[in-house]
């Protein structure tokens, strides 16, 4: 018997690929025991409740620093856990841009201040070695469309040399252009999805998989997408992917109903490319599901189309939205778990996060399976102040732990700013281990 900090009692836990009645042990922020007879400090009833992973989400632009007054690390960290988001990865294009130490230094001192979730950075195609020193954990998102042939394959190429991986926005600056020439006179909202078809994204997948051997493909939209990586992977290709649930959930139909509020790169797509998402989903083809969390003010969104910012916020509803779709069979709650959280903690080597075992981080999503609610943008977190999903069900966690702490509880936050850990890129990272080895430590101390 071991004396622990807290326990999850009764509570449905998911470890091992199913969901077990154990009392969950707490010591020093790691899951500790899974069952087993010990004395805690404190105790939460998880009567009634599943107890899952909470999810590491591999993409969240926080916009901090630069546009905080769409979102800041404040805001969007608490968007997060409210959602059940115990980890997340922020991409570089603030202003300024995460390219080189200065900028990677700033935004990290602010993170490290502000932030109540675990974070990792991404750094941008800008000083690539420096950044994997100084801790990023990848490169990314890689605007392919903002690059030549020529510049993409240079920025592949050192990426690689950086040891960190490159992560790819994959539409093909060409296939825009063309396409969206003829129709720059038009008004419609709906033609932002011809104007990026399907063709973009398949021809920069095919030529980032030409120029090089290692990638993850950010928000996938495409069934030709999803043909080519699978593709890829039978070839036996190190590459991954995530899908957005706003490619899971909206289709080109949605135009109608929320016109240039649904502008997003890349855009909605057919109700073919849907039903393949999740189909690759179910199958595990679609690694992960990220949220591609990318706020705007709604007075930005409701600009004409061709001006108006791309992006829908999603960090907070990701899970909840999941957990619907989960109760309706679209998705099992094995795979569920693995997409959000296992996986994409593996693709990242973070092997503290993104499961519940003896020697992780203790890093929860405590919900009740009942609690179904309306989402309502009054309700939500971020900065953004609106939300695509309103009026939809979902079901949002009633507590977030993260190492152990409750940051989320019942509506209200009680972690203080500065509570989120960086977790450091493989460029820095000290060597964590996981396991039986660690967990016999613990049992002794
Ligand atoms: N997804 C978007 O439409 N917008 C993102 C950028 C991006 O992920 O491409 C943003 O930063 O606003
Ligand atoms: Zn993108
Ligand atoms: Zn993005």
């Amino acid at each position: 018997m071991t004396r622990m900090d807290r326990v999850v009692r009764n509570g449905r836990v998911y470890f091992d690929g199913r969901l077990q009645n154990v009392d969950l042990w707490i010591r020093g922020g790691k899951v500790a025991d899974l069952g087993g007879n010990h004395q805690a400090e404190e105790a939460i009833d998880g009567r009634g409740m599943i107890v899952l992973p909470g999810a590491v989400d591999l993409h969240v632009h926080f916009r901090d620093p630069g546009y905080t007054y769409k979102e800041d690390w404040e805001t969007g960290s608490t968007s997060a856990v409210a959602g059940g988001v115990t980890t997340v990865v922020d991409q570089p294009n603030t202003d300024p841009p995460t390219l080189d130490e200065r900028s990677y230094r700033m935004k990290l001192e602010t993170a490290e201040r502000r932030s109540v979730v675990d974070f990792c950075l991404n750094g941008g195609p800008g000083r690539m070695k420096r950044l994997a020193e100084l801790g990023a954990s990848a490169i990314g998102e890689i605007f392919t469309y903002e690059h030549s042939d020529d510049d993409l394959r240079r920025i592949l190429e050192e990426t690689a040399r950086s040891g960190l991986l490159p992560t790819i926005h994959a539409e093909d600056g060409g296939v825009i252009r063309e396409n969206t020439a003829p129709l720059r006179d038009r008004r419609d909202p709906e033609l932002y999805s011809m104007a990026r078809p399907n063709l973009a994204e398949a021809k920069a997948i095919e030529m980032v998989l030409k120029m090089t051997e290692r990638a993850h493909i950010c928000h996938l939209s495409t069934s030709e997408g999803l043909e080519l990586l699978r593709a890829a992977k039978r070839g036996g290709k190190r590459v991954s992917c995530e899908v957005a649930p706003h490619h899971l959930l909206f289709t080109k139909r949605d135009w109608q109903r929320q016109g240039t509020l649904l502008k997003m790169n890349p855009p909605l797509r057919d109700f073919r490319d849907k039903d393949a998402l999740w189909e690759g989903l179910r199958k595990g083809q679609i690694d992960a599901i990220a949220s591609d969390h990318a706020p705007h003010l709604p007075e930005e969104k409701r600009d004409e189309i061709w001006d108006a910012p791309p992006g829908v916020p999603g960090v907070e509803t990701m899970m909840p939205l999941l957990l619907i779709a989960v109760r309706s069979n679209l998705l099992s709650l094995g795979r569920m778990v693995d997409a959000l959280s296992r996986r994409p903690a593996e693709i990242l080597g973070l092997s503290t996060k993104g499961g519940i075992a003896r020697g992780k981080d203790a890093d929860l999503a405590i919900i009740d399976p009942r609690a179904a609610s309306e989402i309502r943008a009054d309700r939500l977190h971020s900065g953004a102040e609106w939300t695509p999903y309103q009026g939809r069900r979902a079901i949002f966690p009633k507590i977030t732990m993260i190492r152990g702490e409750v940051v989320y509880s019942d509506g209200e936050l009680f972690a203080k700013p500065g509570f989120g850990r960086n977790l450091p890129g493989p460029g820095r990272r000290r060597r964590v281990k996981v396991g039986p080895q660690e967990d016999d430590e613990v049992e002794m101390e």
